[in-house]
């Protein structure tokens, strides 16, 4: 974002509850933006504009003198990168006090913790300030390849004519990390990997993948498509104890780091019975992909971490006789990290691969270098609603998952366990 408006004035004040030193705090801004790739004197000019605040966010009183301290007059981004409750507190403590008056919102997922919750914060947000300045961020929305499945099905002749259910028979959207709880326990163990990864990014990108055309690719329209497509997303076959697994890992190795096992890991607490690796099998009920599953899967500590959409094409209808070997089906594979488009099709018996790198490819179209929280970061800057979530949209992921976080609870879906550094229990995608 930085880059691509390098004149660009940003005056950045990091807030929470405690207290970090500023050269501390300066650091933190320092090495964010150069790992991001911002120039050194892009990085340096930051520094004189940025400060740090000790303020708890939930008190009216000490959110309503941070936000008195900035700059009158300009565009105020108030960034809510909070667990899911505190976030609606502090956006209670916003309707109390005075507000700038170009004031935007945004609010790092996940948003809620259920449709109940999401429905009350989409009310609270509303009587605050109108959707077109809420910013629902889910930075999978900024990564290559999946900014890509738009131009990819719609801009060529030969996908968009494949793109359905006679010619699609699975599709994977999987996001396996060899990371593991990494001290994030305050926030995870809350969440796990059902409400981390599968209810907001790996739905998403199914509902690109299956949407319907846009007519033009603007923020009403694409956001009423995804909408759209999420509405009809249900679980396969209605039941959870078909259509979800879940686990959790148990001590093991990657590589050369030993990794305890998740209820060893400092913070945890595992009466709560949070699992690390989720799926759910999906489907979109309408003509075009009615009976196609759509298996959304996400686990950490995870040996190799395959992050990845997978559409896997149905074999041909008949092979001639005398062909050779049995033709493996066509598969497209848009890998989410790395970003990489694979295309491997069958040719006379053996395959061949087509392979191209969205990054290459993405950098002719944008000049933001800083994917995938750039993309977003900087349309929020611009007021472009493109990559934002909108409320109903949000709602509607939630409104997927209900079924599934209710059997759960229930101890209707057992919890399994796979060792750390393993490719999870067997018998999963
Ligand atoms: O690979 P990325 O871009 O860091 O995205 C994955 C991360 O996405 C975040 O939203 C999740 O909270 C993390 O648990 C996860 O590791």
């Amino acid at each position: 974002m930085l880059r691509r408006r390098p004149e660009l004035e940003i005056e950045l004040v990091g807030a929470a509850g405690r207290t970090i030193p500023e050269d501390d705090w300066r650091a933190i801004v320092r090495d964010g933006l150069s790992e991001g790739g911002a120039p050194e004197e892009v990085v340096a000019r930051q520094l004189e504009h940025t400060r740090y605040a000790s303020v708890d966010v939930t008190d009216p009183a000490a959110l309503g003198d941070l936000l008195a301290s900035l700059p009158a007059g300009d565009p105020v981004v108030l960034y809510l990168a909070l667990p899911p409750a505190i976030s609606e507190r502090a956006t209670e403590a916003l309707a109390q006090v005075e507000r700038p008056e170009d004031l935007r919102v945004a609010i790092e997922k996940p948003f809620g913790a259920d449709l109940a919750s999401a429905q009350r914060f989409n009310a609270l947000l509303a009587q605050i300030l109108p959707e077109e300045r809420v910013f629902r961020v889910d930075h999978f929305l900024g990564i290559a390849t999946v900014l890509n499945i738009l131009g990819l099905r719609f801009g060529n002749r030969v996908l968009s004519r494949v793109w359905n259910a006679v010619d699609v028979e699975r599709i994977e959207v999987v996001y396996d990390e060899e990371l593991a709880l990494e001290g994030r326990a305050g926030y995870y163990d809350k969440a796990g990997a059902l409400e981390d990864m599968l209810q907001s990014h790996l739905l998403l990108v199914a509902a690109l993948l299956t949407m319907e055309e846009p007519a033009r690719i603007d923020s009403v329209e694409l956001r009423d498509l995804l909408t759209h497509a999420l509405r009809a997303i249900h679980l396969w076959e209605d039941d959870p104890s078909v259509a979800s697994r879940r686990a959790r890992y148990t001590a093991g190795r990657i590589g050369d780091r030993e990794i305890p096992a998740y209820v060893d890991e400092p913070g945890v607490d595992p009466s709560r019975g949070t699992e690390t690796l989720a799926e759910v099998i999906v489907e979109v009920r309408n003509g075009r992909w009615k009976g196609v599953p759509i298996v959304l899967r996400s686990g950490k500590a995870i040996a190799g971490g395959r992050r990845e959409a997978r559409i896997d094409f149905r074999p041909v209808a008949h092979v001639p006789e005398g062909f050779g070997n049995e033709p493996v089906p066509d598969r497209l594979v848009l890998g989410m990290h790395p970003e990489t488009i694979t295309l491997t099709m069958a040719c006379s018996g053996s395959e061949a691969a087509l392979d191209f790198s969205t990054v290459d490819l993405y950098a002719q179209l944008s000049s933001s270098e800083m994917r995938p929280y750039g993309e977003i970061l900087g349309r929020l800057i611009d007021g472009d609603l493109l990559l934002a979530v909108r409320g109903d949209m949000a709602e509607e992921c939630w409104r997927i998952m209900s079924a599934v976080l209710e059997a759960w609870d229930a101890g209707e879906v057992p919890l399994e366990d796979y060792v750390a550094g393993s490719s999870g229990p067997q018998g999963w995608a």
